[in-house]
């Protein structure tokens, strides 16, 4: 990511960077590309410089690996000392550390059992899963990488059989989804079992958040009560800062808006810092943002002066035609960053990258994508290079938080917008637009006399160029 000096900050990135409250809990909010994730990053560094031990905590893997790239000369993160995980990831290592009982609906039971003793547990009914990561298992020797796992209507029938493995249990799932976390759950049990934690493996005293729209309230809730000591070690508070913008939601189920996240955190508004300059867009992308701007409480950020091209919206005959586009486009500007950007439709995100990957073929050009659920492309921090030339073939909910100097926002005829779901809609349209540092093109697949039905909710002339 690109990191501007401390001293390039502005008047109200600086009242955040100088004067924020080290302790307790801190909101910062801004629309997109006032420099969040910068103070996010840069914040993190000076906590870590006084020896605090600090955590940033990002919403997806794609977030995690830009934030990980720091330019040149300044060094990782990670070899700061900072911890850079995605929210999930950092919750379940702590889970895990703290080594409290199963919670009732756990869907999966975790035992911590010696090579010597597999025996024992296999006769009461437990499996050996190596692909189920438990962090006391060792690296090396005869049990590495050993998970026992038994499924929770074998232990509940008989708890105390496994008593003496020190069994414990993943992450609570929300019934929404298994990839969500039942945070409420999660409270109610550190609460109860708040004395027989381990609470050790609690390895911060500083946690900076990211886009922290994506997450419930019930989320915010249990940082609360870590910060104010009510859960966590004794006479170790954690401080929490969050940086949000609920115009940048992810979801129409797991989010919170800006007031969601005061009430939850109690937050005064001397502690809510606002910031409203764009530093990442020209004026005219701006505005095509602008035009999907849903209207919730972080507001518009202010328009910036830097000028650029006009945005496009181009109809083109076929996949291959669009393609076609974006290879020219690279051609001519091989020293860009280019994203091209699917309103979340995986299938489409796959056959832009394959046709992409071909087309580009001749030229050196990195083509390269993200998917977390495709186990070819789901480890950006292995795959995927930051500020430097490449094509990065996204889904919509992966992109947030990056940027690049041009964006191709494709296939948006097959937006199918559900009842009630147009403000999500232009919300992720309004997401996928401001990651555009200088050019913006929207792209869409039809016979000239088509007309989808999200033509109707795009920008019109003067703010975009419209090519058949
Ligand atoms: N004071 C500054 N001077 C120069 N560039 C800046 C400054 N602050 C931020 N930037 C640049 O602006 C761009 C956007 O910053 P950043 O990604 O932190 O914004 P953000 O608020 O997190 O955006 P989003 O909500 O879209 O994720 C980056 O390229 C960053 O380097």
């Amino acid at each position: 990511m690109r990191l501007p000096n401390a001293r390039d900050l502005n008047e109200e990135q600086e009242r955040v960077y100088l004067y924020a409250p080290e302790d307790g809990r801190v909101l910062v909010s801004g629309p997109p590309g006032t420099g969040k994730t910068v103070l996010a990053v840069l914040r993190a560094m000076e906590a870590a410089k006084k020896g605090r031990r600090t955590a940033v905590a990002m919403f997806n893997r794609m977030l995690e690996a830009y934030a990980c790239r720091l330019p040149d000369g300044i060094g990782s993160l990670e070899a700061q000392g900072i911890q850079v995980r995605t929210v999930r990831q950092l919750f379940k290592e702590l889970w895990f550390g703290l080594r409290v009982p199963p919670a009732a609906n756990a869907a999966l039971i975790l035992l911590d059992t010696s090579f010597d003793e597999r025996e024992k547990v296999k006769e009461l009914g437990a499996k050996w899963k190596p692909a189920i990561w438990a962090p006391w298992s060792p690296k090396s020797g005869k049990s590495r990488g050993y998970s026992w796992t038994v499924e929770p209507d074998e232990y509940w029938r008989n708890p105390g059989a496994f008593s003496r493995w020190s069994p414990t249990s993943d992450l609570p799932a929300s019934e929404e989804s298994e990839f969500a976390v039942d945070w409420d759950t999660v409270t109610r049990h550190l609460l109860k079992h708040q004395s027989v934690a381990r609470w050790d493996a609690l390895s911060i005293d500083k946690l900076i958040i990211d886009e922290g729209q994506d997450f419930p309230p019930e989320f915010f809730r249990l940082l609360r009560l870590m910060s104010e000591g009510v859960i966590g070690p004794e006479g170790r508070p954690l401080a929490v800062m969050v940086l949000a913008d609920e115009n940048q939601r992810l979801s129409a189920k797991q989010h919170s808006t800006i007031s969601d996240i005061e009430t939850a955190l109690a937050i005064p508004a001397s502690r809510h810092y606002h910031l409203r300059t764009n530093f990442r867009n020209t004026r005219q992308v701006a505005l095509v943002a602008q035009h999907f701007f849903a209207g919730a409480n972080t507001g518009i950020p202010l328009l910036p002066e830097r000028r650029g091209p006009t945005p496009e919206m181009r109809r083109c005959e076929s996949v291959q035609t669009a393609v076609e586009q974006i290879v020219t486009y690279q051609r001519n500007n091989p020293k860009h960053e280019i994203g091209v950007l699917i309103p979340d439709d995986d299938t489409a995100r796959r056959a832009y990258f394959d046709a992409l990957r071909t087309a580009a073929a001749p030229s050196s050009v990195r083509v390269q994508t993200y998917a977390f659920r495709d186990p070819e492309f789901n480890q950006p921090k292995r795959h995927l290079v930051f500020d430097e030339p490449a094509v990065t073939v996204l889904n919509r909910a992966s992109c947030k938080g990056l940027e690049f100097d041009a964006v191709f926002v494709v296939n948006i005829h097959a937006a199918r917008i559900e009842e009630g779901q147009e403000d999500f809609f232009k919300m992720g349209m309004y997401v996928m637009s401001a990651r555009a540092r200088r050019s913006l093109a929207l792209l869409w697949v039809g016979r000239p006399s088509d007309r989808p039905q999200v033509l109707g909710l795009m920008p019109r002339a003067p703010a975009i160029r419209i090519l058949a």
